[in-house]
């Protein structure tokens, strides 16, 4: 479990992160969400004892990173999966890492096993392929069999096929218990895969809320859409009800304020035809975009 209280990160006059408290816990993917910049690296930095925090504290079952009797079996972490010396092979950079923290060698291939690496692992690192890097990364991330998990962008460049096996992976990952906090600047990303998400803008917690409850506050959350013959005899009867109904140039009705199944019974009372009936749900990203705007550093077009 990580908890953050008041954590904050300045670097000269910039405020990576500013004021940050929230909690990932056992037995949840907690999806780590901010634009570029919006200081995910940073935090993770701080969780995993590489930085110190200016003001605040963040803490791995209670304790801070530096303060951890074993860390590796307590936090694993995936950062950059790119630092791995390109010289080496896959098992020994995962035995190396094993020997300086005690770790058998029978769990360096267990996790090679755990990664479907077994056919590379004698392969120099510099011949691996993004994928391939990122599978090494959560091996060395898993070695110590670590209660918590914190992994920066790990489907970051992948294929279709490796986003599955990460999202996968980190499903099982917390179904065994395991606090699993996984930074993206991709909505859609965690959407699948998190159960809840902290959202950063500018170092910032801008939300800290299950999936579900952001897609109920997105902007298209609770609006229906309706197509009928008589679309104004239909808004009448609505507006009577107590929505509000707004027509579109093509005829539909977005409706606000009742259920889809009170506009078919209103449709079916007024006699009125219903060509297309549909609840939409918001999107995760629509959500996500609304809690950013005004929080991103840098757009298409130059920084802002
Ligand atoms: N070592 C550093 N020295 C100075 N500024 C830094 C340092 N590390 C990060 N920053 C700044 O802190 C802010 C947050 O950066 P951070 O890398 O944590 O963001 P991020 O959310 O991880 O972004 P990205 O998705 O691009 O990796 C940025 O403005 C960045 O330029």
């Amino acid at each position: 479990m990580i908890t953050a209280e008041a954590l904050t990160k300045r670097y000269g006059t910039t405020t990576a992160v500013d004021g940050l408290s929230f909690t990932a816990g056992p037995g949840a993917v907690t999806g780590f969400l901010g634009p570029n910049g919006a200081g995910k690296s940073t935090t993770m930095l701080l969780v995993l004892g590489l930085e110190r925090p200016t003001a605040g504290t963040v803490t791995v079952d209670g304790r801070r990173y530096a303060d951890l009797p074993s860390p590796l079996r307590t936090v694993g972490a995936m950062l950059d999966a790119r630092s791995v010396h390109p010289g080496r092979t896959a098992f020994r950079h995962l035995l190396g890492l094993a020997r300086t923290h005690g770790i058998p060698r029978s769990r360096v291939e267990e996790v090679i096993g755990l990664t479907g690496l077994e056919a590379v692992a004698g392969q120099r690192v510099r011949t691996f392929s993004l994928g391939m890097g990122q599978r090494l990364g959560i091996a060395g991330a898993l070695l110590g069999d670590p209660g918590t998990l914190v992994l920066d962008e790990p489907v970051n460049g992948l294929d279709p096929d490796g986003v599955l096996w990460v999202r996968d992976l980190v499903r099982g990952l917390a179904a065994e218990g395991r606090t699993v906090f996984l930074s993206s600047h991709l909505m859609h990303e965690l959407a699948l895969c998190a159960d809840r998400v902290v959202v950063l803008g500018r170092g910032r917690l801008l939300a800290d809320a299950s999936v579900r409850d952001l897609l109920e506050r997105s902007a298209g959350a609770g609006l229906v859409r309706v197509r009928t013959t008589e679309p104004d005899v239909l808004a009448r009867s609505l507006v009577r009800l107590g929505a509000e109904v707004a027509p579109q140039p093509d005829g539909v009705l977005h409706v606000r304020g009742i259920g889809a199944e009170e506009v078919g019974a209103a449709a079916g009372r007024d006699g009125v035809t219903v060509l297309e009936l549909a609840a939409e749900t918001g999107s995760l990203e629509a959500a996500y975009l609304e809690l950013t705007t005004g929080s991103v550093q840098y757009r298409a077009g130059g920084a802002r």
